[in-house]
C-alpha cells in the first residue's frame, strides 16, 4: 500500500523553498502535493519521490494555520495522519492535526541531520556558506538575467531588454530595423524572465527557415535548452501533448499555422511567454484574419507575455500594423481611426521635447519654446518641473535634473514606446556604408517578345497571372518567370539561363571579387534554381541553393557550406522568403538578381548582410535590362527614395501612395518621370515628418541612454567580479569537475570519475567543454562557452547546494593556543525563508539571507570577533566516525547551543525584514506612481498591469512580513591540543 495519505504533510527535498506541502491525492503510480504557500502543485511518481515526510518530535516548536504556536510533547497517528499534542505559550494543552499546520513552517533539516550524527565534508560547509553569500548578492543585482548571455553589450538592446523584462506580463512589438538584433532582444527578455522566475514556459514561433538559426542562437548565446518541435517529433509522442515535451518550445510557423490539431494542442498548454518572429506575415483585414493571425490571436489571448518581432511593421500597411498591436492589447486597440488620430498628436510631443532641449541657460526666456512645452503638459508634476526649469532662482544642477525628469515624463506619458520599440540605424549608428553598382544589359529577344505581346494583347496578362501564380504588377518584373510559365510555346524551349545575360554577368562578377563571398537573392525559387544550374553549366561554379522549397536540414547544410571560411562555396543563391531573417553578415557582396516590388522587402534583402557584426562596406550589385519594367522600378527606388544608400523607414508609406500608379508605369515609360518626381517630394515630406513625429518619438523612446548605461555598468561589475573565479574553482573541485588551463584565458572543463551526476554539459566518460570567463574571448569563438554567474553549470551547482542538504552539517577540529582542548563551539548559519509565488521574484528584495552565529561552549556569541574565513582557514577535517562519536557525547549541549543560536539569530531578523520592506516599497511605489501617472495620459498602460502591480505589492508585503529563519547549516568545532595530529 502507498505510504501517502491525503492530508499528510511533506516537504520537497529539491525545492524546500516551496514550503510545507499537503498530499492532495495519490494512487499506485503518482502522488500530488499542494504547496499552498508558493501556490504550486506538483505530481511525483510514488517510486522514490524527492519528498520527506514531516514529523515533529518532542520539544519541537510548531505553528498552526491560525498562527498560534506550541511545543510538541507527544503525538499519535489516526488513519495515517499525525496529531500533535503539546502546550501553547499560555500553557494551554492542544491537539493539532498535521493538516492544520501552517503552510509557511520551516524545517531544521540541518539540526536533525546533526543530532543524528550525519556530517558532511568541511569544505562542503564552506562552499555552502559562500554560495549563500554570492547568491544573495547576485539575485539583487539589477543586471540579473542580462549579464550571462554571450553577446556584445549594445545599449539599445540592453535598454529594451531591461525595460520590457521588468514589466508585468510584457506584451510588446520589437520592431527595430532589420538586423539590429531583435532576436537578441527577445532572447535577453526571455533569459531574464526565466532567471528571475517570472516565466517558466515559452512558445517561440518562427518561419521555417529560421528555426535552426533560433535554436543555435538560443543555445550558443543564451545557453537555453530549447526543444525544436516538428510534425515528426510530435507524431513520435502520440500519447501525450507534444508541446508539453519541454519548457521552451520552438516551432515553425508554417507547420503550426497549417495544422489545426497541433494548434489545439499548443493552446491547451500554459505558456508564460509567446514569441512570434517576422510577425509582419500575420495577415489581417477587418473582414478576414489569415490562419497565422488567427492562431497567434488565440494563443495571445491566453498567454500573459507576448513578444512580436518584425523589422517592417508597416510593410503590409497601416491596418495590418494596427492589427498586430491589437494582438498585444485588444482593449486598447479597438479603433483604427482613433489610433490614427493619436499618431498625429505625437508630432506635438516631439516638438515639445525639442523645445525642451533648447530651453536652457539664457534661452529660458524663449516664449515660443515655453508655450510649445506648456501646450503638451497637462498635469501638476510636469508643470512643477517646468517651473523649476524656468525659475531664475534654480541652480544649474536643479535645472538639469528638472529637464531630464520632464523629458522622461513627456516620453513616458505621451509616447508610443510602451507597446512598440523601434530603433533605427541612424539612431544606433556605426553601420557600414553601402555602395551601389548598377549594370544595364541588353534585353534578350525572348524577353522582348513576351513584353511586346503583353503590350499588344490584354488577355495575355491574365494568362500569365494564372500560369505564374504571381500578382500584377509583380509578374512583369520577373521576365524569366514569365518565360518559364510559357514553356508550351515552341519558341520557349531553351532554358532561360542559356540566353539571359545576367548569368554571364554574374559569372564575371564572381571572378572580379576574387575569393570574396557573394550572396545572390532572386525573388522566385525557380529563378534561384535555374540560376544555380546556369552557373554550373556555363561557368562550372557550384552554388548552393537556399529557398523555401527545401527542407530545413537542406537549408542549414547550404548555409553552412556557404559560411565555411576555408572550404565553403563562394556564392549562394537564395529566394526572397527563404532567406528572410537569416544572418549572412560574414559576406559583403549582395547581388540582387531581380528587384522586389515592395521597398520593405528590398530592405530585408540588404539586411541579410547589413547587420550587427558586418565589418565592411556593403557592395550591392544590380543588373537590369534596358527599357524594362525592372529598370523602371530601379529608377523609382533609386531616384524616388534613395532606397540603396541607407534604410529610412518611409518606403512603405511611399509604396502605399504610389504603388498603383507605378504598376501602370512599369510597362509604359510615360508618366514615370512624374511619378518619380512626386515620390521624391513626398519622400522629403515623410522624412521631415518622421524626424518630427511618431518615428522621432519612437526612436527617443526605444533607447534611453542613461538607463542603458546603468544596465551596462551593472553587467560590467558582474563580468569583472573577482569572487567568481575563486568560487568557480572551489565549486568545480567539490563537484568533481576537472578544470585545466589552456592558456589565453581558456579552460577545459571535464568530468572526473568522481563527478556528481547531472551537471549541464558534462557527462562522465564524455568530453567536456572549453570555456572562458572573459566576454570578449567567448565572443570571438563559437565553440567556447562563457562562464558567468548565470551559466547553467554555475546555476545548477549553486541551486543544488541551496536547495539540498549538501554541506549543511560539518565537524572540524581547531588547534588554538589560547583555547584549551576539548571545548566545543558551534557555527550556525541561519537563512531567511520567505515562501512566495516564484513569479514575484521576491529575491530581488529579500534573497535568502545568511545570519551567521558563532557560539562558544558557554553560549557566548563570538560572531563579531571571529570571522567566517578567519576561522575556516584554521580548521582541520576529521573522520566521519570520529565526528559522529564526538556529537553523540555532546548531544545535550549541542541541542542547547542550537536554541541559544536561534535566539541570537532571531534578534537580527527584524532589521533584515524592515530593510527588505523598505526596498520593496520604494521600488514598487515608485513604479506604481509612474504607471498611474502614465495611465492618465497614455492608454498603452493596461488596466491589468496596474492591478497586477498593486496585487504584487500587497502579496510581497505579506510574504516579507512572514519571513522566518531556518537553520541552514551547522558546523561543530572541537578544539584539540595544538600538538595533537
Ligand atoms: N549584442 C550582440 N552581440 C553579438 N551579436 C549580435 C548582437 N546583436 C545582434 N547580433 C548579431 O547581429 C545579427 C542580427 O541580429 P538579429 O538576428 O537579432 O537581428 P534582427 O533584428 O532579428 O534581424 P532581422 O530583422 O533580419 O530579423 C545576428 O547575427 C546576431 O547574432
Amino acid at each position: 500500500m502507498s505510504e501517502f495519505s491525503p492530508g499528510q504533510r511533506w516537504i520537497s527535498d529539491g525545492e524546500a523553498e516551496l514550503g510545507l506541502g499537503t498530499v492532495l491525492n495519490c494512487d499506485f503510480r503518482t502522488v500530488t502535493v499542494l504547496f499552498s504557500a508558493s501556490q504550486e502543485t506538483r505530481t511525483y511518481s510514488v517510486r522514490q519521490p524527492p519528498l520527506t515526510r514531516v514529523a515533529f518530535g518532542s520539544g519541537d516548536r510548531i505553528q498552526s494555520a491560525e498562527g498560534w504556536q506550541m511545543i510538541v510533547d507527544d503525538s499519535k497517528e489516526i488513519d495515517g495522519l499525525i496529531v500533535y499534542i503539546g502546550e501553547d505559550d499560555q500553557g494551554q494543552i492542544h491537539e493539532l492535526p498535521e493538516a492544520r499546520l501552517a503552510d509557511t513552517m520551516q524545517f531544521d533539516q540541518a539540526r536533525d541531520r546533526l543530532l543524528t550524527g550525519q556530517v558532511d565534508r568541511n569544505d562542503w560547509f564552506d562552499l555552502r556558506f559562500r554560495t549563500l553569500h554570492h547568491h544573495h548578492r547576485i539575485e539583487q543585482n539589477p543586471a540579473l538575467g542580462l549579464a550571462g548571455p554571450k553577446i556584445d553589450l549594445i545599449p539599445h538592446q540592453l535598454y529594451i531588454a531591461d525595460e520590457v523584462a521588468s514589466r508585468h506580463a510584457p506584451r510588446v512589438l520589437l520592431a527595430d530595423e532589420v538586423g539590429l538584433g531583435k532576436t537578441i532582444e527577445a532572447g535577453l527578455i526571455l533569459h531574464r524572465l526565466l532567471l528571475t522566475g517570472r516565466a517558466e514556459r515559452a512558445l517561440i514561433l518562427v518561419p521555417d527557415s529560421l528555426t535552426h538559426q533560433w535554436l543555435v542562437e538560443l543555445l550558443r548565446r543564451f545557453a537555453l535548452d530549447v526543444t525544436l518541435l516538428d510534425e515528426h517529433q510530435s507524431q513520435a509522442q502520440a500519447e501525450t501533448n507534444p508541446f508539453e515535451s519541454g519548457q521552451l518550445i520552438l516551432a515553425s510557423q508554417q507547420w503550426l499555422f497549417a495544422n489545426p490539431h497541433r494548434q489545439t494542442q499548443a493552446q491547451a498548454c500554459d505558456w508564460d511567454l509567446l514569441i512570434v518572429d517576422e510577425a509582419h506575415h500575420l495577415d489581417w483585414t477587418p473582414e478576414h484574419s489569415g490562419p497565422g493571425y488567427a492562431c497567434v490571436e488565440r494563443l495571445a489571448a491566453t498567454t500573459a507575455g507576448v513578444l512580436l518581432l518584425t523589422a517592417t511593421p508597416e510593410q503590409m500597411g497601416m491596418e495590418s500594423h494596427f492589427a498586430r498591436l491589437r494582438l498585444l492589447d485588444p482593449d486598447r486597440y479597438q479603433s483604427l481611426e482613433r489610433f490614427k488620430t493619436e499618431e498625429q498628436g505625437y508630432v506635438r510631443v516631439a516638438e515639445a521635447i525639442d523645445a525642451l532641449e533648447r530651453l536652457s541657460g539664457d534661452n529660458r526666456s524663449n516664449s515660443d519654446d515655453r508655450d510649445c512645452i506648456g501646450a503638451v503638459i497637462d498635469d501638476s508634476d510636469s508643470q512643477a518641473l517646468l517651473d523649476t526649469l524656468l525659475d531664475s532662482e534654480s541652480g544649474p544642477p536643479q535645472r538639469e535634473s528638472a529637464k531630464a525628469q520632464l523629458r522622461e515624463q513627456l516620453l513616458d506619458r505621451h509616447g508610443t514606446g510602451r507597446v512598440m520599440f523601434r530603433n533605427s540605424r541612424r539612431h544606433v549608428g556605426g553601420f557600414p556604408e553601402r555602395h551601389l553598382h548598377l549594370t544595364t544589359l541588353e534585353l534578350p529577344s525572348p524577353y522582348r517578345r513576351v513584353l511586346r505581346r503583353l503590350a499588344r494583347d490584354e488577355d495575355y496578362l491574365d494568362e500569365l497571372l494564372i500560369e505564374t501564380g504571381l500578382d500584377h504588377p509583380e509578374v512583369i518584373l520577373h521576365l524569366d518567370t514569365m518565360y518559364r510559365a510559357l514553356a508550351d510555346d515552341p519558341l520557349n524551349a531553351e532554358p532561360w539561363w542559356q540566353f539571359d545575360p545576367r548569368v554571364t554577368w554574374l559569372l564575371e562578377l564572381l571572378t572580379d571579387v576574387g575569393h570574396d563571398k557573394v550572396l545572390v537573392i532572386a525573388h522566385h525559387r525557380d529563378t534561384a534554381a535555374g540560376l544555380a544550374e546556369g552557373l554550373r553549366v556555363l561557368g562550372g561554379v557550384h552554388a548552393p541553393l537556399f529557398h523555401e522549397g527545401m527542407t530545413l536540414v537542406e537549408r542549414d547544410r547550404a548555409a553552412a557550406a556557404f559560411a565555411d571560411e576555408e572550404e565553403g562555396c563562394q556564392v549562394m543563391i537564395c529566394s526572397e522568403i527563404g532567406s528572410e531573417g537569416r544572418n549572412f553578415q560574414f559576406c559583403r557582396h549582395l547581388v540582387m538578381f531581380d528587384l522586389p516590388l515592395h521597398p520593405d522587402q528590398l530592405e530585408q534583402r540588404i539586411g541579410r548582410l547589413d547587420r550587427i557584426g558586418q565589418q565592411h562596406a556593403i557592395e550591392l550589385y544590380i543588373a537590369t535590362f534596358e527599357d524594362s519594367p525592372g529598370a523602371r522600378l530601379l529608377r523609382w527606388y533609386d531616384e524616388g527614395m534613395d532606397a540603396f544608400s541607407a534604410p529610412h523607414g518611409v518606403g512603405s508609406e511611399l509604396y502605399d501612395a504610389f504603388g498603383d500608379v507605378l504598376a501602370d508605369a512599369l510597362l509604359d515609360t510615360n508618366g514615370l518621370d512624374e511619378i518619380i518626381e512626386e515620390t521624391r517630394a513626398l519622400f522629403a515630406t515623410k522624412l521631415a515628418e518622421r524626424d518630427a513625429g511618431r518615428n522621432r518619438l519612437l526612436e527617443l523612446n526605444a533607447c534611453r541612454h542613461d538607463r542603458a548605461e546603468e544596465v551596462a555598468q551593472a553587467i560590467h561589475e558582474l563580468d569583472d567580479d573577482p569572487a567568481l573565479p575563486r568560487y568557480l574553482d572551489q565549486a568545480l573541485d567539490i563537484f568533481g569537475v576537472d578544470s585545466q588551463e589552456l592558456g589565453s584565458d581558456l579552460m577545459l572543463l571535464q568530468p572526473s570519475p568522481q563527478m556528481l551526476d547531472g551537471l549541464p554539459g558534462l557527462v562522465k566518460g564524455e568530453e567536456g567543454f572549453t570555456a572562458t570567463l572573459l566576454r570578449s574571448r567567448a565572443l570571438a569563438r563559437d565553440d567556447v562557452q562563457r562562464l558567468s554567474w548565470e551559466h547553467p553549470l554555475l546555476r545548477e551547482m549553486m541551486g543544488r547546494i541551496l536547495s539540498g542538504t549538501m554541506g549543511n552539517t560539518a565537524l572540524a577540529l581547531l588547534k588554538h593556543p589560547a583555547i584549551p582542548p576539548g571545548r566545543v563551539m558551534v557555527e550556525l548559519v541561519f537563512r531567511t525563508y520567505c515562501p512566495a509565488p516564484k513569479r514575484l521574484h521576491i529575491n530581488r528584495f529579500l534573497p535568502p539571507t545568511a545570519i551567521r552565529v558563532l557560539l562558544d561552549e558557554s553560549g557566548a556569541n563570538l560572531s563579531d570577533k571571529v570571522s567566517f574565513s578567519g576561522l575556516s582557514k584554521n580548521l582541520q577535517k576529521v573522520k566521519k566516525a570520529v565526528a559522529r562519536d564526538l556529537i553523540k557525547t555532546r548531544h545535550d549541549r549541542l541541542r542547547e547551543l542550537l536554541s541559544v543560536g536561534e535566539t541570537e539569530a532571531e534578534r537580527e531578523l527584524p532589521s533584515i525584514v524592515e530593510a527588505a520592506q523598505f526596498r520593496m516599497r520604494n521600488s514598487l511605489n515608485a513604479e506604481l506612481a509612474r504607471l498611474q501617472a502614465l495611465s492618465r495620459h497614455n492608454p498603452a498602460v493596461r488596466e491589468d498591469e496596474l492591478q497586477a502591480l498593486q496585487d504584487e505589492r500587497t502579496t510581497l508585503d505579506t510574504a516579507i512580513e512572514n519571513t522566518r529563519l531556518r537553520l541552514d547549516a551547522v558546523r561543530v568545532i572541537v578544539t584539540v591540543d595544538k600538538d595533537s595530529r
